[in-house]
């Protein structure tokens, strides 16, 4: 899977997709989530792969297995790279998850890497305690959410840059960690917790960043993507 960073393409219209794309002449790897695909559809993937970009589709699934499997059934038909379903699923959604995506993935086609959300990097320590009641600190969360990915046979989790490396011991260093809540050194934090620079991200064991404001609200997007970049390979 593409090493560089995952930019999330948190737009409501393919005309902003394209818009933004235009100006880069190099293979990205492209996060479409909610907001985009709930509105465009399964025909801003096509769109967007017609450019000859990796894609991560983040729908974030999260319901009985026999439902997340189904749709992840559906989903394996588009030909993308990585999909993601919520670790509080459960063992078994997840397990059903990757049946749906075996069974949909088309002969002679990569299998989409499936990952699991842990704690979301808008969640604090003290929010997950309070609000989802549950007794353990954050990294503890984590550890038992990536375990039972790890488990149900997934290819990894997302999680922040903090959790990255315990989770890398834990289930092992191929196990991916894809981690949100990324920002250049003084940057603004947004509705974001759990932050970390692209550099920090590199040196504390994340495999793959995912990085939205930071590029795609900049007033030169294009040169704040070869920032991150840059600093997430140690130039
Ligand atoms: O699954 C995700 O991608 C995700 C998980 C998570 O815990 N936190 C998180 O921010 N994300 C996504 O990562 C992106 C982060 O965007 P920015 O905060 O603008 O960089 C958004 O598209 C979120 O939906």
């Amino acid at each position: 899977m593409l090493k560089s960073p995952i930019v999330a393409l948190d737009f409501s219209t393919q005309e902003e997709v394209i818009a933004f794309l235009q100006p880069f002449d190099e293979v990205l790897f492209v996060k479409v989530g909610m907001e985009l695909y709930l509105q465009e559809g399964p025909s801003i993937i096509t769109a967007i792969k017609a450019l000859g970009h990796a894609v991560f589709l983040d729908l974030k699934l999260h319901d009985i297995p026999n439902t997340v499997q189904s749709a992840m059934r559906g989903l394996a038909k588009l030909g993308v790279d990585l999909v993601n379903v919520h670790a509080a699923g459960g063992q078994a959604m997840m397990e059903a998850a990757m049946a749906g995506l075996m069974e949909g993935t088309p002969h002679g086609q990569e299998r989409p890497k499936l990952i699991a959300v842990t704690q979301l990097t808008s969640t604090t320590e003290q929010q997950m305690q309070q609000e989802q009641q549950i007794p353990l600190t954050l990294e503890a969360s984590v550890k038992n959410y990536a375990q039972l990915a790890k488990a149900a046979g997934l290819d990894g989790v997302v999680c922040s840059v903090y959790e990255a490396a315990m989770i890398g011991d834990s289930c092992g260093e191929d196990f991916l960690r894809v981690t949100p809540g990324i920002r250049l050194a003084g940057g603004e934090a947004h509705d974001q917790k759990r932050v970390a620079t692209p550099d920090s991200a590199r040196k504390d064991g994340s495999t793959h960043i995912v990085v939205g404001r930071a590029i795609t609200q900049a007033t030169q997007p294009r040169e704040a993507y070869q920032a991150v970049k840059n600093l997430w390979e140690g130039y």
